[in-house]
């Protein structure tokens, strides 16, 4: 099915079951998650997975193998056994919560779905994919038509790969896999790294507001396509500014920030300003400046104090495309980050 590139899916679509501030999708494309087999796809292609887009579906569309869907689907089984899918997280890490979404698939749903998963470190091959351990993430369970299915998830340690199975077969719109980055400490060997990287092991742990999109956008590898890819809050009518709050990577000292306006043409904050939190001491990493709009921001930062977080202050409203905080990570913070990359 050829279907056009439409807005990033709004915050509100990427909540996580157990209703927290959402986990990320560390099987997105924009992280380097790819669906690499499928022992089906008949009706339509399985790279339909992981796009990052709200599904779209246009009624009695149809092409040389029938129905176009923007999904994965497969050939009405007349064999026993069941259909499967691949696929690699762009950012390994421990899984909370899994969508299965079934978007306008009404008359060929699967009925049950299940979900494993295996830790291949490195570049595995297919054929070691296949020989892989593969555990349970969700067993084999109800899954309904034209539904987000969402399933909690319980898993210790590091998940590379999943596998989606579809009892007996069907279609899907969307696999979200949500989780927390386990990252691999050994990639950062002694460099100084952006602390804020999700793939590095930064998250988003609040915003002020997040009416437009969903903000871990703002720290997803890569320069923001749109407008749609970053943070961006709605126009603010009351006194008072917006935030954002960013968990970094471990413990560490940053010494560089990037502050990334682009596609923010008549929306960028006209100010901003940084402050980082260690335990319970607070400083100001960034006073109040002055920005520009649709422009990238290098700021040296006259610092050389550890924080585990900071807050991206804006001024009054607006949102930030990307936000990179270059640094180095304590000893400490690097030895937790390896325990946690070697736990099974
Ligand atoms: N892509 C399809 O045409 N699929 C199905 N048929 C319709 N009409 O959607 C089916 O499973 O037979």
């Amino acid at each position: 099915m050829t279907v056009p590139p439409q807005a990033t899916e709004p915050h509100t679509e990427t909540t996580e079951p157990n209703g927290h501030w959402p986990l990320p999708d560390l099987a997105a494309r924009a992280l380097g998650g790819a669906v690499l087999t499928a022992n089906d796809e008949s009706f339509a292609e399985k790279e339909h997975l992981i796009r990052p887009y709200p599904v779209l579906h246009q009624s009695a569309t149809f092409g040389h193998r029938g129905q176009l869907y923007d999904g994965w689907e497969t050939r009405r089984r007349r064999e026993p056994g069941h259909d499967w899918a691949i696929v690699r997280l762009g950012a390994p890490g421990r899984v909370g919560g899994i969508v299965v979404d079934t978007a306008y698939f009404t008359g060929n749903y699967p009925p049950e779905v299940s979900v494993d998963a295996c830790r291949l470190d490195g570049h595995p091959s297919l054929t070691d994919l296949e020989a892989a351990d593969w555990h349970t993430l969700v067993p084999r369970s109800t899954a309904k038509g034209d539904s987000r299915n969402a399933y909690d998830v319980d898993f210790p340690g590091r998940v590379t790969h999943v596998r989606l199975n579809l009892h007996p077969d069907g279609g899907v719109a969307r696999l979200r896999v949500h989780g927390t980055p386990v990252p691999d400490p050994d990639g950062f060997a002694d460099l100084p790294l952006d602390l804020a990287a999700l793939v590095n092991g930064g998250s988003i742990l609040g915003a002020s507001n997040a009416f437009y999109s969903n903000p871990v956008g703002a720290i997803t590898p890569g320069l923001a396509t749109s407008q749609a890819d970053g943070w961006e809050t709605a126009r603010r009518r009351e006194p008072g500014h917006e935030w954002l709050d960013i968990g970094l990577a471990g413990r560490g000292v940053v010494r560089v920030a990037e502050l990334d306006t682009t596609h923010l043409k008549h929306n960028a904050p006209g100010w901003a300003s940084i402050e980082a939190f260690d335990g319970d001491e607070t400083f100001t990493l960034l006073p109040r400046t002055a920005l520009v709009p649709d422009t990238p921001h290098r700021f040296v930062l006259d610092n050389d104090r550890p924080a585990v977080s900071v807050r991206l202050n804006i001024f009054p409203d607006g949102g930030m495309a990307r936000v990179r905080l270059y640094g180095r990570l304590t000893a400490a913070a690097l030895a937790g980050m390896r325990e946690r990359f070697e736990a099974r």
